[in-house]
């Protein structure tokens, strides 16, 4: 395919409740929308960075600074674009995976659209829904903390994920087990601790959790490996798996014993795949995280999550966990499911009118 041209339009939701992590609070969704003409025809991807570099290094005015002066052009000067090329058209520009994994998106948006394939069919899944779990941010209180959890339990989430930081982790878990016994759960440090807090999470062995996410830094892959020596508790990693590289070091290594795969993250929904398979290969499980995705690309995690080594509820929530409301007709929750979308293409499309209302800005590159 030949690209016409890209807009690149910056939106904000505002979230129903604030997201609370060990790296900030959210109280809205700013977040970069792509969307590629290619042959005439429309492909869109979400940039899941965040407004600001507290997740990753990426942020939403930087994957647009760099989308519309480096990878944007670099794209627009190929002839027969695919969304497989993507990935080796732009591998000259260093790091910017998230700004890379939009493009990439709207371009295999636009190529399944052509072809009229939905991205399960491209995937070769046959599950139509997956199990959904929800991701819980830190609370005021305890008591606030039990009342999410059972409200989210009473919609039917099959998994409980908390946030925890230091001072925020053995008396949030010690009270949901106290409350709810043995339900599925896990938690998310988002890289909050360091090695000298190991007794925090051999303490934490004792309430049978599902897995610790991202205990230490993003670039401790040996330290975790240390860690997992220390503890029973497996080790999941975000933040630190990158790319499939980072994947096979951090299995290699022991330094994960279960890997959560966003797509965004690690480049794009082709690099997923990639993990998924090497991860596979390894027995290691995985499962789909969330970057409070709107319904554009939520169903695309659904269907990547439909994989066979996806064995865990991933973050896949409805869109009513972030959104009052989205701007697609909203995923929701069924019996603590998520269907898989069957229509042609990757992306859930914008309703327009709703779109219009939440642009902060638009602007456009190409002929
Ligand atoms: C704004 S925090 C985004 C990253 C965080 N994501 C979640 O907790 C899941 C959010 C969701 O359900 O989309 C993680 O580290 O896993
Ligand atoms: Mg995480």
């Amino acid at each position: 395919m030949r690209i016409d041209g890209i807009e690149l339009r910056v939106v904000t939701l505002p979230l129903v409740s604030p997201f609370v992590t060990s790296f900030g609070t959210q109280t809205e969704r700013t977040a970069l929308l792509v969307r590629a003409v290619a042959d005439g025809v429309e492909g869109w991807g979400e940039c899941v960075a965040l407004p600001e570099p507290v997740y990753s290094s990426e942020y939403v005015v930087g994957a647009l600074d760099v989308i519309e002066r480096f990878l944007g052009p670099a794209l627009l000067k190929e002839s027969d674009l695919t969304a497989g090329r993507v990935g080796p058209v732009l591998h000259s520009f260093v790091g910017h995976r998230i700004a890379k994994a939009a493009l990439e998106m709207a371009i295999l948006d636009a190529q399944l659209r052509s072809a009229e394939q939905s991205f399960a069919d491209y995937l070769g899944v046959t599950k139509d829904r997956v199990p959904s779990g929800v991701s819980v941010g830190i609370q005021p209180s305890i008591a606030d903390l039990v009342t999410a959890v059972g409200g989210y339990l009473d919609e039917g989430y099959q998994r409980i994920k908390i946030k925890i930081k230091p001072g925020w982790d053995i008396e949030p878990v010690k009270a949901l087990r106290a409350e709810f016994g043995e339900i599925p759960l896990q938690v998310d440090a988002n890289s909050a601790y360091t090695l000298d807090d190991v007794a925090i999470f051999q303490e934490l062995d004792d309430y049978g959790l599902l897995l610790i996410e991202q205990p230490l830094y993003e670039d401790d892959i040996r330290l975790h490996s240390v860690l997992a020596r220390m503890i029973s508790t497996p080790i999941c990693l975000d933040e630190s798996i990158v790319s499939a590289r980072a994947a096979a070091d951090a299995i290699a290594l022991n330094a994960a014993q279960i890997i959560n795969i966003k797509p965004g993250r690690v480049g794009g929904y082709l690099e997923a795949m990639r993990i998924h398979e090497l991860a596979y290969s390894a027995s290691i499980p995985v499962w789909c995280g969330g970057m409070l995705e709107t319904g554009i690309a939520r169903g695309a995690n659904a269907a990547l999550a439909a994989l066979p080594g996806f064995t865990l509820p991933g973050d896949i929530s409805g869109s009513d966990r972030f959104y009052r409301e989205d701007i697609t007709e909203p995923f929701v929750l069924e019996d603590g499911f998520i269907r898989v979308p069957t229509v042609p293409g990757i992306a859930r499309l914008p309703i327009m009118d709703r779109l219009e209302e939440v642009t902060v800005s638009t602007r456009w590159i190409g002929s």
